[in-house]
């Protein structure tokens, strides 16, 4: 772990796909070569309970049930990114939800063609990636 003080943060997860796919690499060098900061990180398995958590606000969602699935299919990777306007950018780099529609250039864009497997999930606001980071990584100073 390294920390980069009282930068940006957020939080992102690369799916049980991307690690399926031995796109771990791949998908970090991306952040690490933009030059942001990896905070934390931690190879684990999402459970229900963690996905509902996570998820909150899709549970009613008709496709939550199976991204609920999906998510605890398998192993994924959690990290905590850091950078001036970090939580923007990161999106920007993931892309559109649809790899079918997500621009060339951007991770899903160049790697996906699903709605569902997409490759990484990254927090979309500030307030949302406070909360996620308090999830995934309690206590992280
Ligand atoms: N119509 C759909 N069918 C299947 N899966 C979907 C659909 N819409 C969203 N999902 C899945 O649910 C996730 C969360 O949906 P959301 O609308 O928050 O997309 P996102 O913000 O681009 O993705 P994420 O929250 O994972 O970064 C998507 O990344 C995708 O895996």
């Amino acid at each position: 772990m390294t920390s980069s003080g009282s930068a940006e943060r957020t939080l992102v997860l690369i799916k049980p796909d991307g690690v399926r796919r031995r796109l771990v690499s791949e998908i970090l060098g991306r952040f690490e070569r933009k030059g942001l900061g990896i905070d934390a990180m931690v190879l684990r398995r999402m459970d229900d309970r963690l996905a509902d958590q996570h998820y909150a606000v899709h549970l009613a969602e008709p496709f939550y049930p199976g991204l609920r699935a999906f998510m605890t299919s398998g192993p994924l990777v959690a990290l905590v990114l850091s950078g001036d306007g970090v939580v923007e950018m990161v999106r920007g780099m993931v892309g559109a939800t649809d790899g079918r529609r997500a621009v060339p250039g951007t991770i899903r864009g160049d790697f996906a063609t699903s709605g569902r497997e997409n490759l990484v999930h990254a927090a979309d606001s500030a307030e949302t990636a406070r909360r996620e980071i308090a999830l995934w990584f309690p206590g992280l100073d």
